[in-house]
């Protein structure tokens, strides 16, 4: 990258790491107290609906951000709900604990739905979630597509979800998977915008990790990391042993944004593939050498 792109990117870098959200697994309450120091009061901690948690394990977690004055975004997983009962209980639940306010609703990686649930536009349709005091709802936008799902699918499901969400006066945030290529993901919000799409947005992007455990999560989820991609994000395939973190990235997508008019109304969403604590330092210090440059 050349001086002047990254001179360019320490303001831009700043204003898109302000106010990020961070996503922890059900069971990761240990690392949320192990990073409690590191994460600014007030930041949406998301809690994911993996099918190896059970409901407790999801509403402990969220009670504990909660706890930590941070603000929980519990994840529905639709097709992973087997009835109504048991989303209700959850949702229930949720507001015992003061974390309903925001939840955030995917479709879930079974090939079937376990219930009456195929799909999150099935789910915010059933009007289930305001009856229960949700206010807010994040859906999902897929940058680089969907190894299982058509394009034309995702763009009419996630416009019909926005226009859903409208109508029944939810607030929506489009959270979207992580990735190692910037372009994808500039080319995605300027299709966003195009197709008259306002909401925020948060770019998913993969907290420093080892690269063995990036490039397996990566596979996974069906996402872009041949050669080409992973050297301009800053790591080689050829030493798996090292660890990479989105510096680059971070800075290369806050330049392009502000520079191509996309920057307004998008920030970032971090998923700590290697841990709490050392995504919200990995922040906290960008931050600061972003605000030095
Ligand atoms: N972006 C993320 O962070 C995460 C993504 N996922 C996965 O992304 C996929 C889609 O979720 P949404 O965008 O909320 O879709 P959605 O629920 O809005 O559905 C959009 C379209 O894709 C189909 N679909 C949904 N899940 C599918 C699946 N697993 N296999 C094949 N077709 C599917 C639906 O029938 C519908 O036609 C799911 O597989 C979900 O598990 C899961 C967890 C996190
Ligand atoms: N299609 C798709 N499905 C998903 O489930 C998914 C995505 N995409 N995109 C990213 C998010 C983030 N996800 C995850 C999944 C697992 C861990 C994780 O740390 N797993 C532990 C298992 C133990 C635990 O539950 O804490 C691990 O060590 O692998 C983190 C984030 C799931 N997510």
């Amino acid at each position: 990258m050349s001086d002047t792109a990254v001179e360019l990117s320490g303001e831009h870098v700043i204003a898109f790491l302000d106010d990020y959200s961070i996503e922890m697994t059900g069971k990761d309450v240990p690392g949320l107290d192990e990073a409690r120091d590191a994460l600014p009061h007030g930041t949406r901690v998301n809690v994911t609906y993996l099918g190896a948690e059970d409901l407790e394990q999801r509403v402990t977690a969220a009670r504990a951000v909660r706890e930590h004055g941070l603000l929980p975004v519990p994840h529905i997983a639709a097709r992973r709900l087997t009835s109504e009962q048991e989303l209700a209980r959850f949702l229930d639940r949720l507001a015992e604990v003061q974390a309903i306010d925001k939840v955030f609703v995917i479709g879930g990686d079974p090939s079937e739905a376990a219930g009456p649930y195929p799909d999150a536009l099935t789910l915010i349709r059933s009007g289930v979630l305001e009856r229960h005091g949700v206010r807010e709802v994040g859906i999902a936008g897929y940058p680089e597509g969907h190894p299982d799902i058509p394009n034309s699918a995702l763009w009419e499901h996630l416009e019909a979800k926005v226009e859903t969400l409208r109508e029944r006066g939810l607030q929506t945030v489009i959270v979207t998977q992580f990735g190692f290529d910037t372009e994808p993901v500039v080319a995605w919000i300027r299709e966003l915008r195009s197709r008259g799409i306002d909401a925020p947005v948060r770019v998913g992007v993969p907290g420093p990790a080892g690269v063995k455990r990036l490039l397996g999560f990566a596979r996974r989820f069906g996402i872009g990391a041949n050669a080409m991609i992973v050297k301009k994000y800053g790591f080689s395939l050829t030493n798996l042993l090292g660890t990479a973190g989105p510096d680059r990235f971070v800075a290369s997508l806050a330049t392009q944004l502000t520079e191509q008019g996309l920057a307004k109304d998008v920030k970032m969403h971090l998923y700590a593939f290697g841990g709490l604590r050392a995504t919200a330092e990995w922040a906290q210090r960008f931050t600061l050498e972003g605000a030095r440059r």
